[in-house]
């Protein structure tokens, strides 16, 4: 039986002309023309460094941007310019030196230990680079893990779990583990883990950085389609220049700091 994922594999994603991406917006001029949007992440003044004195590095420096429900945004950057640093910070791993983080009119970080906890489990959707699957698990018992932790029942998780891999084209694989899967479908694998609990932000680190071509545009239409809606979004962080097609916005960083916007396609 076709699945959704398979629908997607077959359709073609059209390449975007050199007029779809308007180089060198300012971030004001982004937000002006998303007025009308709802801010879902509002990162202000956002600073974090590592060590002190001379061996101090400034991974992340006066960085203020929104995320808005309904888009996908990319962070564009070259290595060592902040990007994971910014990841951690907004998704409630890493607690910045400065500035705060709104997310849903919240400021994440005067939330109580516990109830950063709950954000991470309830709101935020996190895909690893590299996965972060549990090796000696099967594919449906790492996707049911975020139920699990909600405190679902073991076979309703497993049940929920196994709706999951079936969206994503991974119905014959539910009871096998990780090891076994190609890199294309441990993605998939860890992808359904973190749409199961249906997270409003969806943040995907790297998230075709070992895949070819052709599996990355499948994977990142697929994410595009199934997940985003208003009261959704996705941010990405990229170096992957061949699904740059899909944002909706490209922030760009250096040397921990923001350059510059491109818009794609809002
Ligand atoms: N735990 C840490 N201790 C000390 N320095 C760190 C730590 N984490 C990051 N840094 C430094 O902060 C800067 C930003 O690092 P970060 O990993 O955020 O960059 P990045 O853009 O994600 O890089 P990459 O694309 O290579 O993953 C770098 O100079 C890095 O060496």
């Amino acid at each position: 039986m076709p699945t959704d994922f398979d629908a997607i594999e077959n359709k073609s994603v059209p390449t975007p002309t050199s007029t779809d991406i308007v180089k060198g917006k300012s971030e004001a001029a982004a937000k002006s023309e998303s007025t009308h949007r709802v801010s879902a992440i509002r990162a202000q003044n956002v600073g974090k460094w590592f060590g002190e004195g001379d061996a101090r590095t400034m991974a992340v420096n006066g960085v203020s941007f929104d995320l808005y429900f309904g888009e996908m945004l990319f962070i564009v950057g070259p290595s060592g310019s902040g990007k994971t640093t910014l990841l951690s910070i907004i998704s409630g791993i890493l607690k910045p030196n400065e500035g705060s983080v709104i997310v849903k009119g919240q400021d994440l970080w005067q939330l109580s230990k516990d109830d950063l906890a709950d954000f991470r489990l309830n709101t935020i959707g996190f895909v690893f680079q590299d996965y972060h699957l549990f090796p000696r698990l099967t594919t449906a018992e790492n996707v049911a893990i975020p139920l699990i932790l909600k405190k679902n029942k073991w076979g309703d998780a497993i049940t929920e779990a196994k709706k999951y891999l079936d969206i994503v084209g991974l119905k014959e694989r539910v009871d096998i583990v990780p090891v076994k899967l190609s890199g294309g479908e441990q993605q998939r694998v860890a992808i359904a883990r973190a749409m199961v609990s249906h997270p409003s932000i969806l943040i995907l680190d790297e998230p075709t950085a070992s895949l070819d071509g052709d599996t990355g545009r499948k994977i990142l239409a697929f994410v595009h389609d199934q997940i985003l809606n208003e009261k959704t979004c996705i941010l990405i962080v990229t170096h992957d220049t061949r699904i740059f097609e899909f944002a909706d916005r490209i922030m760009y960083m250096e040397d921990g700091k923001i350059t510059g916007f491109d818009k794609a396609a809002i």
